[in-house]
């Protein structure tokens, strides 16, 4: 195990009963990197997150976090961590500031109450009771709590559910700024472009298992980014060829259509394309062992 790394998951497991949730997971996350878990609903991600942050229990293998066993992690472990859970559990009485100094208290670390309402975007609403906030606008919240004691290790469980357009660039904006001071930070979320804009490595996690794991503009393996040419033929058909070189071949195309190709396209495959060639792959060969 590398002393550098703030996470270490070593044949994690976990079984509801019968239902076998999470089987045989490794990975580890380096300080200061940010690290997300990607998967179809019911995938284990949020299972895997939440034996991370101590709130569940495994049934096998070994985990640290910050060097410490989440099932045996005391209060000033705790006190190094910022958890946004998906589901949220506000208190809905008080304000947002309100709530946010409540918690701020329990951190030595803390940050100022204020500058976290308006990285989030809730200044205008910092005297409004929670109860009276909107689905986005409680999110906000989430994370402006997940982030108040200025965490070492930052736990994102689809934070930005509910976030309009705005929102969501205004919170990819704080990550970042979180990261430049050095935070460790687990991010699960359904944005592909989201993960793509915020991690350094990422992994796919399918039925329980890793699919595939690596730098965010590495994972899948060359093959997979392989730009993609599309053209009609001369009878109308439609075409599409993977190449290395797709000035070539489009050059070739245009000299045989003695001009422009019909419907030319010329396509490079983002995280999202990748993503679902993994996870279709996976699940054919899960179909195909049964
Ligand atoms: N408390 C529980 N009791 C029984 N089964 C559970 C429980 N929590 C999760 N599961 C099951 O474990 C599997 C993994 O669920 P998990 O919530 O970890 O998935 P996920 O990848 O986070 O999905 P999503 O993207 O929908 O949040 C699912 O089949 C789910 O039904």
């Amino acid at each position: 195990m590398s002393s550098d790394s703030a996470v270490v998951v070593r044949g994690l497991a976990k079984s509801y009963g019968a239902v076998s949730a999470v089987r045989g997971v490794d990975f580890d996350i380096a300080a200061g990197e940010t690290f997300a878990l990607l998967g179809p609903n019911g995938a284990g991600k949020s299972t895997t997150i939440e034996i991370l942050e101590g709130y569940r229990h495994r049934t096998a293998g070994q985990v640290t976090v910050l060097g410490v066993d989440p099932a045996s992690g005391g209060t000033a472990w705790k006190a190094r961590l910022g958890i946004v859970l998906q589901t949220s559990a506000e208190a809905p009485n008080v304000t947002v500031r309100e709530q946010l100094t409540h918690f701020a208290r329990f951190y030595p670390a803390r940050r100022d109450v204020d500058e976290v309402i308006a990285a989030v975007g809730l200044t205008e609403k910092a005297r409004t009771r929670v109860r009276n906030l909107s689905g986005g606008q409680r999110r906000r919240l989430d994370v402006a709590l997940g982030v108040i004691g200025r965490p070492e290790v930052l736990f994102l469980d689809e934070p930005t559910t509910g976030f309009d357009p705005e929102a969501r660039r205004q919170f990819w904006e704080l990550i970042r700024s979180l990261k430049r001071e050095g935070t460790t930070i687990l991010l699960t979320t359904h944005y592909l472009d989201e993960a793509a804009q915020l991690s350094d490595r990422a992994a796919v996690i399918g039925q329980g298992r890793l699919i595939a794991m690596g730098a965010i503009d590495e994972l899948g393996g060359p093959s997979a980014r392989i730009p993609i040419v599309r053209w009609r033929d001369a009878s109308g058909t439609e075409r599409s060829e993977r190449t290395e070189n797709p000035a070539s071949l489009v050059a070739r195309l245009a000299a045989e259509a003695g001009g422009e190709p019909v419907a030319l396209e010329v396509v490079r495959p983002n995280l999202e394309d990748i993503y679902f060639d993994l996870v279709h792959e996976a699940n054919e060969a899960a179909e195909v062992s049964r």
